[in-house]
């Protein structure tokens, strides 16, 4: 079982990261926070559930090549197809339907691709496969920027009644993106992990590995949407939600080689959206107030949580408590299971069971597919309704 060394002389720049000021911003916000916690017991119950688990089935980045709807080439048209999807990905929680609320047609917005309904985030990668499958070339930086409304409607066009969420936003955010691509990188986020070199020839697997903080830091300053940042008791707190996940995914599509090789990938939090906060209250690693399940869910705790799902307005108290404390919630989780792992290392002079390897972007996705594996086993705890383009 490997725990990554820390013990060698990190050779980590003085420069603070986006990934530092996130895990302080989560430090603050939760030692700040009237409404969630982060029950040690929890913690470790958690961790050591977790670590079990992945030790008959270790969580690998392969997993993300797994569903069917994700890209199976490590190529360029990959590159721009992740870019787009984490231009876009925020925001599919539905106005109209209540999990967990008994009659009523389900109308969340849906996307029909090969035969099958996708909602949620699924239904943003449906939707870019079924434009491509019908000849849009939609993950070039030239039809980003100015492919127009109705192209785009019909782009995402849905299955049900509800549209997609935030399509305004969406036209704004994908058309900032598409100009800054054709304006500085030659139309084409490859361009942007790997400089073509002065003859023009690009050879990612040559290339040296971006540094994962860095690239995060590039994006925020590259892409305007993407910084993802709030203010909480007078203090600047960052989540940088999308720049992460962007880079998380290139790592595990390309299972860190080509343009998914970095160096550095442990410093990257956990994607801090309305999913993944679910699942660790499911399994005890975050706890909410009365009050929060109430304001969430509505009802009290004698009528029972009547999902009236009020929403939570970007920035506010509430929405930053449950994402900072989620993100970290998971640093904790990591920690606890790495501490499990140098113990049966110590323990069995090592070589026992498979390697376990744990990082904040493994145990993100693992817990963000737990969480839509059990969409109705985990409807009892309701998720916090922001409508944002930063998740
Ligand atoms: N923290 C975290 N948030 C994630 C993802 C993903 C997609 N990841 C897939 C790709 C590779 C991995 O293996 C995963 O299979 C989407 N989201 C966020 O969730 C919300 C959508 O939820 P729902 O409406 O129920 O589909 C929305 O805020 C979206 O931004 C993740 O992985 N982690």
């Amino acid at each position: 079982m490997t725990v990554p060394n820390h013990a060698e002389p990190v050779t980590r720049s003085t420069a603070v990261t986006p990934c530092d000021h996130v895990r302080e911003s989560a430090e603050f916000i939760a030692a700040h926070s009237r409404d969630i916690t982060i029950p040690e017991a929890g913690i470790q119950l958690a961790a050591r559930k977790l670590y079990t688990r992945f030790q008959r089935t270790p969580y690998a980045r392969a997993v993300w090549k797994s569903h069917e709807l994700n890209p199976q080439t490590n190529d360029a048209r990959t590159v721009d197809w992740i870019f787009l999807i984490d231009t876009l990905n925020f925001s599919f929680w539905s106005d109209t339907h209540r999990p967990g609320q008994s009659g009523g047609e389900d109308e969340t917005y849906a996307v029909r691709y090969r035969g099958r309904d996708y909602t949620g985030y699924w239904a943003l990668c449906a939707a870019v496969n079924r434009a491509l499958d019908e000849g849009l070339p939609c993950t070039t930086a030239t039809f980003m920027a100015t492919a127009d409304d109705a192209t785009w409607a019909n782009i995402f066009r849905s299955a049900t009644a509800e549209t997609i969420p935030l399509f305004e936003t969406r036209l704004r955010v994908v058309r900032e993106a598409g100009r800054v691509l054709l304006a500085n990188y030659d139309g084409s986020f490859t361009n942007f992990l790997c400089p073509p070199a002065s003859n023009g020839s690009l050879a990612p697997a040559t290339a040296q590995p971006n540094d994962a903080p860095t690239t995060v830091a590039r994006v925020l300053d590259a892409f305007p949407s993407y910084r993802d940042v709030a203010s909480f008791h007078g203090r600047t707190v960052w989540f940088c939600k999308r720049a992460q996940i962007l880079v998380a995914d290139l790592w595990a599509c390309f299972d860190n080689t080509g343009y998914g090789a970095f160096t550095r990938i442990d410093d990257l939090t956990m994607f801090a959206d309305y999913r993944v906060p679910q699942a660790l209250v499911h399994i005890g690693a975050l706890q909410y107030s009365e009050r929060l399940r109430c304001l969430l869910s509505g009802g009290t705790a004698t009528t029972g949580f009547q999902p009236t799902f009020e929403v939570l307005a970007p920035g506010s108290r509430e929405e930053i408590e449950i994402r900072g404390n989620a993100i970290l919630a998971v640093e904790r989780l990591c920690q606890a299971i790495r501490t499990l792992v140098a113990q049966d290392n110590a323990n069995s002079g090592g070589g026992k069971g498979p390697v376990v390897m744990v990082n904040p972007i493994l145990l993100d996705f693992y817990l963000w597919d737990l969480a839509k594996e059990q969409t109705d086993q985990l409807a009892y705890i309701p998720i916090h309704r922001t409508r944002t383009h930063f998740y």
